[in-house]
């Protein structure tokens, strides 16, 4: 049975198109109301596996809803043949439609096919000069759940040597929608070049470097939800995690994955991941120590400092039973020691291992006297008082925190372990004002949380997951690539960022070194070009800084002209708020929505003139609605977010906010690389760097 109706032979097109969408949405309706009729009693007797496959149907029941406002399918492709049966998910037909899930009728022929399936491929990747069997795409337009237009392209045979595909209309009028509420998915619209990264195999690590608003996230998001189709059963057992910046970014993008039908991926700020009871972050480093602290240096001193607690042993082992002594010399306890240190052992795992490897050669002796030992004798012995008073002195419990509390405040201990390492200003940098007396009260910072963690790791093996997301990933240190690092060791990563967006002292330089601390060296780098937030005109504007934050980056190529949305003006001092004001007026005049991007300086003022004048503001994390489209964004955490309209205050200040003017002006780029539609910028003081050139 062809999947989609007869082919078009006259008749309205679109009326047609729309009772292809009724009839799949019958059919989804039925697929729903079966699966919550499933009779599991029918199935299973046994309660636990009832109540598990309970739970699994209620996830299905509602992956399957029919959401009004989600269009069920945005794209048919017709082949000029039928593609190879194993990829056309068991349909002889010749057209496809393509959609968020997968829906088939009451024969199980396919309405709609799942945008993961490899038969969808060809919907993303083909084009005229690769035409992949494809004779047309059609992509289909909706406007408040109604499907209300099309657009053809035709790829092969009569008619695509004059079809022009141009900037898709209907792409520009996506990306243009107004925006409320978080985040939104584009798998309506995914590029070939993003496509080729989100289907892109688990086995590997991809890299991903672009400019604003190339769709960095977007891949990320839509790579783990492909993921989860291609290979759902391991990385349901493996598990999967996205990280971002901070908690607003992930509010802001919280809903994308559950709104592709995934539930289960976890989000997290590499602040999170670090964490564990007991060790607190209420410090605050200053650049220089928390640039020391993330060098990847420190990873080599807390490796010698936990192994310097080994040590050997002075005596021998004497183990009695009953009228028996067994005696291992000291040589023999060093040579176990010995061999342990040489292997590749965490040292919680080797210290596990040495009363066994000590009760063993204790049953080799036994065994020589004639006797004859079985496992529990060894497991007896390995339990013994002097066996465990030797494994104490020579081999200690260490606790991760405590060793790093110890180089932080101990400057003697610190040099020790430094030597050749750190310079004696590094030392001094890194060490606490005041000593910490214990792990409860010192006053750890986010830096020293990651430090523990390394130690942690270096006593016991992180645990791995099947895939993790890095999202702007250019600001994390050496020693944050390395605690993500072993969350992904035996699974693969998918890392996202812009070199010229790196707002800290230690930001990535060049993604091979990056790739070298997270531990993927073999990882490829792609890049994408092309901008899909930024007019051209705006891109343009904020490009002028390139030469001096990222001379090595090109210009991102927008793929959006939009001739009047950029703004920028000088006003007097003293008017300057009263001009914020009023482009902000002015901007809620529009649909969408508005951020007011200032140096985090000067949120405070702006919060209060923004109240006196009446006018509500949100902060960045909260939801924008119909009625609060307005946020109040600190430039510290404009990074990754979006809004319709942007009203930019005083970039010198947001420059002079930073430690250093290369870090300030990155910042800059970042507030000005946020607007879809369009952006103000209003100053009193003089532009800073490039900008000032009129
Ligand atoms: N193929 C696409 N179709 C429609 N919209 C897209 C597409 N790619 C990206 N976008 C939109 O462009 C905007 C920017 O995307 P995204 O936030 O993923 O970019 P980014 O590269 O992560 O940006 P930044 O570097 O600023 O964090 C989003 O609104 C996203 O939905």
């Amino acid at each position: 049975m062809p999947a989609g109706p007869p082919p078009d032979t006259g008749g309205d097109p679109l009326a047609r198109e729309r009772a292809h969408l009724s009839v799949s949405r019958a059919a989804l309706r039925v697929m729903r109301e079966e699966t919550e009729n499933l009779d599991i009693r029918d199935v299973t007797a046994n309660w636990v596996n009832a109540a598990v496959l309970q739970a699994q149907i209620e996830e299905r029941v509602k992956a399957l809803a029919d959401l009004a406002d989600t269009p069920l399918f945005f794209g048919r492709l017709d082949f000029t043949r039928p593609p190879g049966l194993k990829d056309a998910e068991g349909a002889e037909g010749e057209r496809f439609y393509i959609g968020r899930r997968h829906v088939h009728d009451a024969d199980g022929d396919p309405l709609v096919i799942d945008w993961r399936a490899p038969v969808s491929t060809a919907y993303y990747q083909a084009s005229r000069q690769r035409p992949m069997d494809v004779g047309r795409r059609r992509r289909f337009g909706y406007t408040g759940g109604e499907l209300t237009a099309y657009e053809d392209e035709v790829l092969s045979g009569p008619g695509s040597e004059q079809s022009d595909p141009g900037t898709s209309k209907l792409l520009q009028r996506e990306i243009e929608r107004p925006r409320v509420g978080p985040m939104r998915d584009i798998v309506a619209t995914i590029q070939p070049e993003q496509d080729g990264i989100v289907r892109s195999d688990l086995s590997g690590t991809v890299c991903v470097q672009g400019g604003p608003g190339t769709g960095k996230t977007a891949v990320g998001l839509h790579r783990v939800a492909y993921l989860l189709y291609a290979h759902r059963d391991r990385l349901a057992r493996t598990g999967t995690l996205v990280i971002g910046p901070n908690r607003s970014f992930l509010s802001y993008i919280e809903q994308v994955l559950p709104a592709l039908g995934e539930m289960e991926v976890r989000q997290a700020t590499v602040a999170d991941l670090v964490a564990v009871p007991g060790v607190e972050v209420r410090g605050e480093d200053d650049a220089r120590a928390a640039t020391v602290k993330g060098d990847a240096r420190m990873a080599e001193v807390l490796r010698r400092a936990l192994r310097a607690h080994v040590s050997m042993p002075t005596e021998g082992v004497v183990v009695v039973r009953g009228s028996r002594r067994w005696r291992l010399a000291v040589y023999e306890v060093e040579e176990l020691v010995r061999e342990l240190l040489d292997r590749d052992m965490r040292y919680g795992a080797a210290r596990e291992a040495l009363p066994q490897r000590l009760a063993h050669a204790v049953l080799v002796q036994m065994e020589r006297a004639g006797e004859a030992p079985d496992d529990r004798v060894q497991a007896t012995v390995a339990r013994n008082a002097a066996v465990k008073a030797t494994v104490n002195a020579v081999w200690p419990k260490v606790e991760p925190a405590k060793l790093v509390l110890r180089l932080l405040s101990d400057p003697e201990f610190l040099a020790e372990h430094a030597e050749g390492l750190l310079d004696a200003e590094e030392q001094a940098a890194i060490l606490w004002p005041k000593p910490a007396r214990s792990v409860k009260s010192a006053k750890w910072s986010a830096a020293d949380a990651v430090l523990v963690d390394e130690a942690r790791d270096l006593v016991e093996r992180t645990h791995s997951l099947g895939h993790v997301v890095l999202d702007e990933a250019q600001d994390l240190s050496p020693m944050q690539y390395r605690a993500v690092g072993r969350r992904c060791s035996t699974g693969s990563a998918t890392v996202l960022g812009d070199l010229a967006q790196g707002t800290t002292p230690w930001a990535t330089r060049t993604w091979a070194e990056a790739l070298r601390h997270l531990g993927k060296e073999e990882a490829h780098i792609e890049e994408l070009t092309a901008g899909f937030r930024v007019p051209r005109e705006v891109i343009a504007y904020a490009s002028k800084l390139l030469p001096a934050i990222a001379p090595d980056l090109a210009e991102v190529r927008s793929v959006r002209e939009s001739p009047g949305s950029l703004l920028v003006r000088h006003v007097a001092e003293d008017a300057r708020d009263a001009a914020v004001l009023a482009a902000c007026r002015e901007a809620l005049g529009h649909e969408g929505s508005i951020g007011l991007i200032a140096a985090d300086t000067r949120v405070p003022a702006l919060a209060s003139a923004l109240a006196e004048a009446g006018l509500a503001h949100l902060e960045p994390g909260t939801e924008t609605t119909r009625e609060s489209r307005l946020t109040l964004v600190p430039a510290s955490l404009a990074k990754g977010l979006e809004y319709d309209y942007v009203v930019l205050d005083e970039p010198a200040a947001v420059v002079a906010g930073e430690a250093d003017e290369p870090t300030g002006l990155r910042r800059l780029y970042v507030a000005l690389t946020r607007a879809v539609s369009g952006l103000t910028v209003l100053h009193a003081e003089e532009l800073p760097g490039a900008l000032a050139a009129a």
